[in-house]
């Protein structure tokens, strides 16, 4: 093939193209490798633009196999360095004794509050949220732009793509990794199992991944749950309690986390703190959570679902405001000692630990109701009705004296004072009730 390129005349024009049977079999068979390559590239350009799967599906709904093919993705429109700017200026340590966050899970409830009580004090704080569909992301949108409005930037992205994660790394040497990013909400579990596994389970081992190969290693702190406590009975619930009897998938997707926590601590030297929140509820809150979608029901004039337990039991809850929360969490990532591994192996003992982050105080949800008739000055339309098989426990009650002792937790706001905080801005962010939350 060479030789016969090589002795044509090097003007086509001049060239005079012998009509021999041998010059039409070579003609038939460039055709056929033509014909076969332009094939080959057709199939492979099908496969990359129209089978993959779109970046913004929600983490709840993919497996593996599309997880892989969208990785490849989601990274290269990462690249640039337009990206690793926007990352960088995010990341920027404003205060001397400042620390670099990176905050997954940071458009929503508690991850907003944490990165904008960060970055108020001048820590570097770079977001990572994967916008899913759980509850409306518009109001997951309206935080973003809260955050971007004080210099965070939030990645889109899932916990799960570690090739992005790892990337993150590669741009800033974050000091602390707070991770919030979940599946959330105990009875949607019955619904959606899938989802809890793979942002719970598979999620956060993905992060403890490329938090081992990390150089330095970040501290970790991350979301447990009160939920963890299940069917012990034993008040208030203290964090030597026995937490192997959970009452849900979510709880048990919790509690699963906290094994792998103890696992990555004592092989890879990694500094852990696990947070077990109690019903935190506040401004900015989660749509698909009692207090919240009671204000909205009560405002539309709609009947609420308020249970109870055999023998009219009263069902009721820590319920914990968001700025005693971000109080806890900072107090958890300014006492986080350093991990200790380097090259994804163990050089000392690292610090594990957890803390129940409550309120101390349970309140029955009948009361909840009440308080918020008064707020919202509209009876409630209640249907009391017996606690269905919903992975629902009858009641959570905090003991904070170890949160106290070792990170200085001292939750102030009750639940009359934190409510009315709450229905102020729901108020003012859907416009008087004039448009409705979903
Ligand atoms: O403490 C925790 O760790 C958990 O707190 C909440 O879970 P939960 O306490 O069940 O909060 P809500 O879903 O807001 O329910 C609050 C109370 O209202 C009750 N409820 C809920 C829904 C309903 O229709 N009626 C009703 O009476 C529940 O049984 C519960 O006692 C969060 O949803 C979880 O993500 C979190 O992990």
């Amino acid at each position: 093939m060479k030789q016969h390129i090589d002795s044509a005349p090097s003007t086509p024009g001049k060239f005079k193209m012998e009509k021999s049977p041998y010059n039409r079999l070579r003609l038939h068979s460039s055709l056929a490798k033509l014909t076969f390559w332009s094939l080959f590239f057709l199939v492979l350009i099908y496969f990359f633009f129209f089978k993959s799967p779109s970046p913004s599906s929600s983490s709840s709904s993919s497996s593996l196999p599309s997880d892989l093919s969208r990785r490849s993705l989601r990274t290269s429109s990462y690249a640039g360095p337009n990206f690793e700017k926007r990352v960088r200026a995010s990341a920027k340590i404003r205060s001397r004794t400042g620390i670099s966050v990176l905050v997954t899970g940071a458009a929503g409830f508690v991850g907003t509050h944490v990165s904008a009580a960060l970055k108020r004090r001048g820590d570097g704080v770079v977001g990572l949220d994967n916008f899913n569909d759980y509850y409306d992301p518009s109001l997951k949108r309206a935080r973003q732009a809260l955050l971007e409005r004080s210099g965070v930037y939030i990645v889109e992205g899932d916990i799960n793509d570690a090739v992005l994660v790892s990337k993150l790394f590669d741009i800033v040497p974050f000091t602390h990794v707070m991770h919030l990013a979940a599946q959330a909400g105990v009875r949607y579990a019955m619904e959606n199992p899938g989802s809890y596994v793979h942002s719970n389970i598979a999620g956060l081992v993905s992060i403890l991944e490329v938090c081992k190969n990390a150089n330095p290693q970040p501290a970790i702190v991350w979301a447990s749950s009160s939920s963890v406590y299940g069917l012990n009975t034993k008040v208030p619930f203290s964090e030597k309690d026995r937490t192997d009897q959970p009452a849900s998938l979510y709880a048990a997707t919790k509690k699963a986390g906290e094994e792998f926590a103890h696992t990555y601590n004592h092989i890879y030297g990694l500094s852990l703190t696990g947070l077990r929140f109690f019903t935190v509820y506040g401004p900015w809150g989660r749509p698909d959570m009692a207090y919240f979608f009671f204000t909205r029901d009560i405002l539309k004039g709609k009947s609420i679902p308020i249970f109870e337990a055999a023998n009219h039991g009263t069902v009721a809850r820590d319920f914990t405001y968001i700025d005693d929360i971000v109080k806890g969490c900072l107090g958890a990532l300014d006492t986080a000692e350093k991990s200790t591994g380097s090259g994804g192996k163990k050089k000392g003992v690292a610090q594990l630990r957890v803390f129940n982050l409550g309120n101390t105080s349970p309140v029955p949800v009948s009361d909840l109701v009440g308080i918020l008739e008064k707020l919202l000055k509209v009876k409630a339309k209640r249907l009391v009705m017996k606690l269905p098989r919903n992975g629902d426990v009858q009641f959570t009650h905090a003991n904070i004296s170890l949160a106290e002792r070792e990170i200085g937790y001292k939750p102030s706001t009750d639940l009359q004072t934190g409510l009315k905080k709450f229905v102020q801005w729901y108020l003012s962010y859907y416009e008087n009730g004039k448009k409705a939350a979903q």
